[in-house]
């Protein structure tokens, strides 16, 4: 498959109060508070915290990186995700999505609570204050991002992920998490789930998927994603509640709702099954287990190419912006894309954690609808950076003379949007 060469890298933004302390992560100039007074969001109900700590075990780590924590770090890294989550968290604004270059660039910070309003803005990109559900005022904050000045990435934070995680947390059983994930040394190497997610709606941790219920899915269901004794691991357990991953329309995978789902229902926890740069993809790929390089393989690779091309071309189409790089997830990569009236699923990435965090943004997605992300700009921008034509059903679909006159660019701007009629979308 042919893609542009378009090396617009989307704009990484930070979110809501912070602290200078928080600024200068990987290049990002400053995690600015909403307000522009530096004050720090407010502290987690001092118990849950204390007691994730008190709580805390063995932390699986990204797949690439195979060194089991003690307690007291995973306790650490704990009460520090407990209490950054109170802080700033990064969120997409359904841009973030894509493997092309990265460079300097500014976005204007707006406070914009629901994902739908949030959606398509290549550039600048959109800053929410954390817990921002409410307030629609614009904020003035400049703030300078590494990458590339046109490829939109914006993050913002969320705090119903807050909210979820801390309830995972205190809600964990970790005992029985460290004496499965520890019945071996084989399993201390490969990580298994650490957060259980629960519904921010119900507060109650989804039962896990057992073989029998795996049996009923229906044909060309995935058994993904895994449960705590699954497979990579990076995904914590019981999603399997909130969504399938099965054949969808749009060709290839999608995720798709197991049952009503309401705005604010935290589906996905996911870690990376590799987090790497454009210019370490090959090293850090070999650093893998050979089940996360396994499961690398699985993802969508377009047509099929020689093995390198085809790292390559799994890199392009899965991978998301995150501070300093990109980085590549098991489940969250077989999200397909919609464009902003069809969007229903927004994500969020916790640098300090590692986390990325998939949220429901519209108000009630009944069950069996698929779900969701943006992956960031219009069809033509689509098209020229990921070489498909979308089909979400929010757009005006690119015509074959759209495309022809894309084509014909080859040597042009891609990513002009001229002879596209964007009204419809
Ligand atoms: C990250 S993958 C998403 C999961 C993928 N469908 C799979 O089978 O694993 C991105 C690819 O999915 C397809 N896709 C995603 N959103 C789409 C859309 N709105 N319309 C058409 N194809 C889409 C495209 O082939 C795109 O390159």
């Amino acid at each position: 498959m042919s893609l542009s060469k378009d090396t617009r890298a989307n704009a990484t933004v930070a979110l809501g109060p912070c602290d200078d302390k928080s600024s200068n992560m990987d290049g990002i100039s400053c995690f600015r508070s909403a307000d522009g007074s530096g004050n720090e969001a407010p502290m987690p109900p001092h118990n849950v915290a204390a007691d994730a700590v008190e709580k805390a075990k063995v932390l699986p780590q990204t797949a690439n990186e195979h060194q089991p924590k003690t307690i007291s770090e995973h306790a650490t890294e704990t009460a520090s995700l407990a209490e950054h989550l109170t802080q700033h968290e990064v969120e997409d604004n359904d841009s973030g999505r894509g493997g092309l270059g990265l460079g300097t660039q500014s976005a204007t910070v707006t406070k914009k609570p629901e994902c739908e309003e949030v959606d398509m803005l290549p550039n600048p990109g959109v800053i929410s204050e954390a817990g921002g559900r409410t307030s629609l005022e614009s904020l003035e904050t400049e703030i300078e991002l590494p990458g590339d000045s046109s490829s939109p990435q914006q993050l913002l934070p969320l705090a119903a992920t807050q909210v979820a995680l801390l309830e995972i947390l205190s809600k964990t059983d970790f005992e029985a998490i460290e004496a499965s994930s520890c019945a071996d040394e084989q399993e201390l190497m490969e990580p298994s789930a650490e957060i259980v997610p629960t519904s921010s709606r119900t507060g109650t941790p989804p039962a896990d998927v057992g073989p029998e219920q795996q049996e009923e899915q229906p044909e060309g269901y995935i058994a993904m994603p895994p449960s705590p004794a699954g497979n990579v691991g990076n995904v914590a357990a019981g999603v399997e509640d909130f969504f399938k991953v099965q054949r969808s329309d749009l060709g290839g995978l999608g995720a798709f709702a197991a049952r009503e789902l309401l705005r604010g229902d935290t589906i996905l926890v996911e870690r990376p099954l590799l987090r790497t740069t454009h210019f370490r993809l090959l090293p850090d790929y070999h650093k893998l287990s050979d089940a996360a390089k396994k499961a690398y393989l699985s993802l969508h690779s377009g047509e099929d190419g020689d093995p390198f091309g085809r790292i390559e071309q799994i890199k392009v189409l899965n991978s998301f912006f995150v501070p300093g790089g990109i980085a590549i997830f098991e489940v969250a990569s077989r999200f397909n894309h919609a464009c902003p009236s069809a969007r229903n699923v927004k994500y969020v990435f916790d640098d300090e954690s590692g986390v990325l965090t998939l949220t429901i943004c519209q108000d009630v997605v009944p069950a069996g609808a698929e779900l969701f992300i943006s992956y960031g700009g219009s069809p033509v921008e689509l098209y020229s950076t990921y070489g498909f034509r979308c089909a979400c059903g929010g757009c005006k679909p690119l015509t074959d003379e759209d495309i022809k006159r894309l084509k014909n660019r080859a040597f042009g701007t891609w990513d002009c949007d001229d002879d596209y009629d964007t009204s419809g979308w």
